[in-house]
């Protein structure tokens, strides 16, 4: 845990810029454009101003869940180069403030999509912020080199929510949305820990890279990639992907074994010769590949309504 005290310096106040960042925007705007696809295709009314409620809480909800990640973690981020500019350790925003607005959005978020929408929804983002700041953040990231894989779920979880404010359920099709995510968590991250290996060295924290290596690693992209190819055709099979998914999974799902392929070929030497150009390009294509899925599946529902359904 954290002391911010000790680096929090008057003379640099705080601004807007900083406490927006705590709430991690950038990693987040996928996780609420994945909770965004949900809500889209799941089927069912749902009023227009309800939707955009809805997507509002669960954006809030995330990054509620990444102050309280930056007030657990700014410890190690302090050591860590790419995040030693967070406002906690630069010393803009106090540990404590951090704390509360992530409490306070939090709780926020929670009620509000409750209100607005069901409290299945609602329970899936209390259980989901509980998720990422608690189990992974506070116990498995510190613990074990499985922390991203188990942890990863936390991610995973925006497009139930999504589908559960228009439905109020949990479906096979919303499990398999999840699964894509979940099974994309461990290429993403590891792709790129691969190349900031030695910040997680530094500061201690278990990833697989450190306590494992970097030739298991890139084993270990190659074996994920596969499942995440075979999660992804998957969800080919059910009625809420047609021909725009089929596309996008057969050359998003080409191209990732090809770099997975690459990755796990490679060894540190060529790695260290070209800066890591290869792990650096899979860890971009995997943004583009997640993107890529989920407005697949949105360009299908509108598909859909004009007549021009898939095979399933
Ligand atoms: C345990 C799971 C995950 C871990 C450990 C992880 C880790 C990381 C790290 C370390 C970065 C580097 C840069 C940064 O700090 O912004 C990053 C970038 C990113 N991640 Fe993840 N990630 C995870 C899950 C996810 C999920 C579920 C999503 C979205 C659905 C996501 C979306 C992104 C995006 C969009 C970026 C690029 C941000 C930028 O442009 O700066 N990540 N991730
Ligand atoms: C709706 C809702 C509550 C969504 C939560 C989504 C979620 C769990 C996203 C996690 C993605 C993320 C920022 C991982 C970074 O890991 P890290 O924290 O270890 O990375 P760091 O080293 O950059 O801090």
């Amino acid at each position: 845990m954290t002391d911010a005290t000790i680096n929090f310096d008057d003379e640099r106040e705080a601004g807007f810029g900083d406490y927006f960042s705590l709430l991690k925007p950038r990693v987040m705007s996928l996780v609420v454009f994945t909770a965004l696809a949900g809500l889209f295709v799941a089927p069912g009314e749902i009023h227009p101003f309800v939707a955009f409620f809805s997507i509002l809480c669960i954006a809030i909800g995330g990054g509620a869940s990444g102050a309280l990640n930056m007030w657990y973690d700014a410890d190690i981020d302090r050591v860590m180069k790419r995040t030693a500019k967070r406002p906690i350790p630069a010393g803009k925003v106090e540990a404590g403030e951090a704390l509360a607005i992530g409490l306070t959005l939090s709780g926020f978020s929670v009620v509000m999509l409750g209100l607005a929408s069901n409290w299945v929804a609602a329970g899936l983002l209390a259980f989901t912020i509980f998720f990422y700041a608690v189990v992974y953040t506070m116990w498995l990231k510190r613990s074990t080199p499985q922390n991203i894989v188990i942890g990863g779920a936390a991610g995973a979880f925006p497009p139930m929510i999504g589908w559960a404010a228009v439905t109020g359920d949990i479906t096979l099709a919303s499990t398999l949305m999840f699964m894509l995510t979940f099974m994309w968590t461990p290429p993403h991250f590891w792709a790129l820990a691969l190349f900031m290996n030695s910040d997680y060295d530094k500061a201690k924290v278990p990833m697989l890279t450190v306590t494992h290596g970097k030739r298991v690693t890139r084993a270990h992209i190659l074996v994920y990639t596969f499942a995440l190819v075979l999660t992804a055709f998957a969800l080919f099979l059910t009625p809420l992907a047609g021909w725009s998914y089929l596309v996008v999974a057969v050359v998003m799902n080409g191209a990732f074994l090809k770099g997975a392929w690459d990755i796990y070929r490679r060894d540190e030497v060529q790695a260290e010769a070209d800066k890591y150009k290869v792990e650096r390009y899979v860890f971009k294509l995997s943004l583009a590949y997640l993107f890529l899925h989920f407005t697949a599946l949105m360009v299908d529902k509108v598909l859909r309504d004009f007549g021009i359904g898939g095979p399933f």
